[in-house]
């Protein structure tokens, strides 16, 4: 379970508000897709959860442990049960799509691992599985360097579930991909949510949210305006969207 209560963040020399007061409740398993305008805060939040930003205000526990209280137990699990997949994945591109899955990000694993690239023979299958699902098994032996934005999004997503991610948080993960593959990817995730617990926060837009997302929050004056779990939104919801 993770709860938010009072999120507030300012950003820039002004210090212009941008998330006021954000707060919410979530299960494992749920898939909430955020919209809202172009700044509305929908980057923020999400940097906010994987740690990226400082938070102003605002009290974040998950399982049970309080984020802000214990800050080194705290930060240390976000890092590494959570995943930021940021619009343009942060991935080696000297490596291959398969050996960026296999080492996984600096947060989830071993300094050793990353500096030599060694990975346990039976961690292999289950990066190939992974990198199939996703639709990327003639991509594994490519440098990342050699991929589109969206494929480089998707062996992000790959190394994510790899690494054993139990939240996901996804800016944008499926702009620029051609419409069968945003379907094939959000598919994916959606499964994973419903078979494996999977948490995932998500930039979509709102006709693929309303599709796959089994809840909508609409962003708005720095607050959740709408929060909308199993249907789609009134007119009146999408009015400024
Ligand atoms: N580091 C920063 N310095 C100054 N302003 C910032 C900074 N980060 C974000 N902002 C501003 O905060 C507001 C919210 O930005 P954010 O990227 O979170 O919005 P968004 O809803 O994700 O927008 P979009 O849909 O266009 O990606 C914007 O006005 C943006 O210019």
């Amino acid at each position: 379970m993770i709860t938010v209560e009072h999120l507030a963040k300012a950003v820039g020399e002004d210090k212009a508000p941008v998330l006021q007061d954000i707060g919410f409740q979530l299960e494992p398993g749920e898939f909430v897709a955020l919209l809202g305008p172009s700044g509305s805060g929908k980057s923020t939040l999400l940097r906010c959860l994987a740690l990226r930003e400082k938070w102003d205000r605002g009290n974040f526990r998950v399982d049970g442990t309080d984020i802000m209280k214990s800050p080194f137990a705290g930060k240390r699990k976000i890092r590494r049960e959570w995943a930021y997949l940021e619009q343009n994945a942060e991935l080696n591109p000297n490596r291959t799509a398969l050996k960026n899955v296999l080492i996984g990000q600096a947060s989830q694993t071993p300094l050793w691992r990353m500096a030599t690239g060694m990975v346990r023979s039976d961690d292999y299958m289950g990066a190939m599985d992974q990198l199939d699902l996703l639709g990327l098994l003639d991509k594994a032996k490519l440098k990342t360097s050699q991929l589109s934005g969206g494929e480089k999004q998707r062996v992000a997503i790959a190394r994510a579930l790899v690494h054993g991610a139990k939240v996901i948080l996804a800016d944008e993960p499926v702009t620029g991909l051609d419409p069968k593959t945003a379907e094939n990817v959000l598919e994916t995730l959606r499964n994973l949510c419903k078979e494996t617990g999977l948490t995932v926060l998500t930039v979509l837009p709102i006709e693929l949210a309303e599709r796959f997302a089994s809840r909508l929050w609409v962003l708005e004056d720095g607050r959740i305006k709408h929060d909308v779990k199993g249907r789609r939104l009134t007119s009146q919801e999408r009015l400024h969207l």
